[in-house]
């Protein structure tokens, strides 16, 4: 074990008082002893404590101060000398123009502390009578006051006035806690062998200049003594989710794909055989962009296979029947899914097997509320395969949120435009059903026109709405609030 230069300091000067003789010592005293101010000697006298080479006994002490009032007085005097001092020069006074003359406050203070002396007014005036008593009362009270103001020890015999004064409100007493130290034996053995040559601790560019270093030795760390916690930066919580989840599917050999924000209708929604009269194309759901026609549009050659397969279907399935119009599918907006993501790189890589899976933003006209965000992240998949089944993709599902950590989950019926079945996700939070995405397989009018012959299954699940069950958040909008205390301890789940 190595000390500190002050801690070596502050346990020589112990032994060297404890050779003497004086094995107690208070904190403050221990200054007079050494060339240390008082926030190193404390921070010495901690660790020494901590280290086990002395002792440390804390004692309530009573501190004195004088008041604003008790200040004045000792330098203007107090109330009832100035009133005495009136009456030995004038015989005596009335009343009033006691009160005129001291002030009202402090004239009835004067006269209170002389009838305690037996000097009392009688008929509206006060006489002067001789009184040793309170002569000598007020040296000691003058006496009293001005150790205090210098903060030196009162004598026991003063401890009685000391209580009156502190009565009428001249001084005032505030509780300390003093440490007192004494060495110990581990402590003694520590100094005697320790020998005298100062440890280097810091090695600064002065030193190696000078050389001096040579010849000394150096205070080795100690990697046991406990620290301060220190709080580097770290990931946010949503990202750090991000990542697990990219990892889950990673892992079991998905590849990932990216989008952009911005997309044409007809990728967005005509692709994916949702009806160019859909509900969800309504403005109140979609934000579109008023730029048209800003971003080359790929794959042109799409545009008549969709008018064809809404107005007429294909392969035997009806289509919706109505009057396709190419201007709708051009028209610009803010993807409301990342479904355009697997739709794209389905039609780019039509030949089976794939497994694909994205985790990006979309954007959605929706009033935010404790369950609902405008802008949100999904986690969007697909698997397209000769053995893609509904169970494959209930297994898959139940895979990915296994991994997470969580096991119950229910699948309800639901409907989109471009699957067939569909299914929902739904886990209870807090008592309450919440949908966490949809899934499905891919109808044929989505899959025929692409050449896509083989089943495709695909899910878009809600990130927040994960992250709200996996870092147990009771409303969808403290993800994005950013309380610093959260960000400093959050928790991640251990499966
Ligand atoms: N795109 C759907 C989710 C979904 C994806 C894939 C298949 C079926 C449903 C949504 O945004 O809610």
């Amino acid at each position: 074990m190595d000390l500190s230069r002050w801690e070596n300091i502050v346990l020589k000067n112990l032994w060297i008082l404890a050779k003497k003789g004086i094995t107690k010592i208070s904190e403050t005293e221990i200054k007079e002893f050494c060339d240390l101010n008082s926030t190193e000697i404390s921070s010495a006298v901690s660790w020494l404590d901590f280290k086990k080479l002395i002792s440390v006994d804390k004692i309530e002490h009573k501190d004195y101060n004088l008041t604003e009032e008790g200040k004045t007085y000792l330098e203007t005097g107090l109330p009832e000398e100035k009133l005495y001092e009136l009456l030995k020069e004038k015989g005596k006074l009335k009343i009033r123009d006691v009160m005129e003359v001291l002030g009202p406050e402090k004239g009835k203070i004067a006269l209170i502390q002389l009838s305690k002396f037996n000097i009392k007014p009688s008929g509206g005036e006060i006489s002067f009578q001789i009184s040793g008593e309170l002569e000598s009362t007020m040296i000691n009270r003058k006496k009293i006051l001005s150790k205090i103001q210098v903060s030196k020890k009162l004598d026991p015999g003063e401890m009685k006035e000391l209580i009156e004064l502190q009565k009428r409100g001249l001084i005032e007493e505030r509780k300390k806690t003093v440490r007192i130290v004494s060495i110990n034996e581990l402590g003694i053995n520590y100094a005697m062998n320790s020998g005298n040559a100062e440890k280097l601790e810091q090695l600064t560019p002065e030193i190696i200049a000078e050389g001096s270093w040579r010849g000394r030795e150096f205070r080795s760390y100690d990697l046991n003594v406990p620290v301060e916690r220190i709080i580097g930066g770290s990931l946010h919580p949503l990202t750090y989710l991000i990542r697990e989840i990219r990892e889950i599917f990673l892992e079991m050999g998905f590849t990932e794909m990216h989008g952009d924000y911005v997309q044409y209708a007809a990728w967005n929604m005509d692709a994916l055989f949702i009806p160019q009269d859909h509900p969800a194309r309504d403005l109140q759901d979609t934000f579109f962009l008023q730029s048209q026609n800003r971003i080359n549009f790929q794959h042109p050659e799409i545009l008549p296979k969709l008018k064809k397969v809404h107005e007429n279907g294909i392969s035997g399935y009806s289509g919706w029947r109505y009057s396709w119009k190419e201007e709708k599918a051009k028209e610009l907006l803010l993807r409301t899914h990342t479904t355009v993501n697997t739709i794209k790189y389905l039609y780019e890589h039509p030949e089976p097997p794939s497994a694909i899976f994205s985790i990006e933003k979309v954007f959605r006209h929706e009033s935010v509320d404790w369950k609902h965000l405008a802008e949100l992240h999904q986690i969007e998949g697909a698997v397209h395969s000769k053995d893609s089944s509904l169970s494959s993709l209930k297994w898959l599902i139940r895979t990915f949120y296994r991994k997470l950590g969580f096991e119950k989950l229910s699948f309800i019926p639901a409907y989109y435009p471009y699957t067939e079945p569909s299914m929902d996700v739904v886990v209870e939070i807090n008592g309450k059903e919440v949908e966490l995405g949809g899934s499905g397989l891919f109808r044929p009018e989505v899959l025929r026109p692409f050449r896509i012959r083989n089943n495709v299954i695909a899910w878009g699940l809600g990130l927040e709405r994960l992250a709200m069950l996996y870092y147990d958040l009771k409303d969808i909008r403290e993800i994005y609030e950013s309380d610093i205390e959260w960000l400093k301890n959050y928790r991640i789940r251990i499966t």
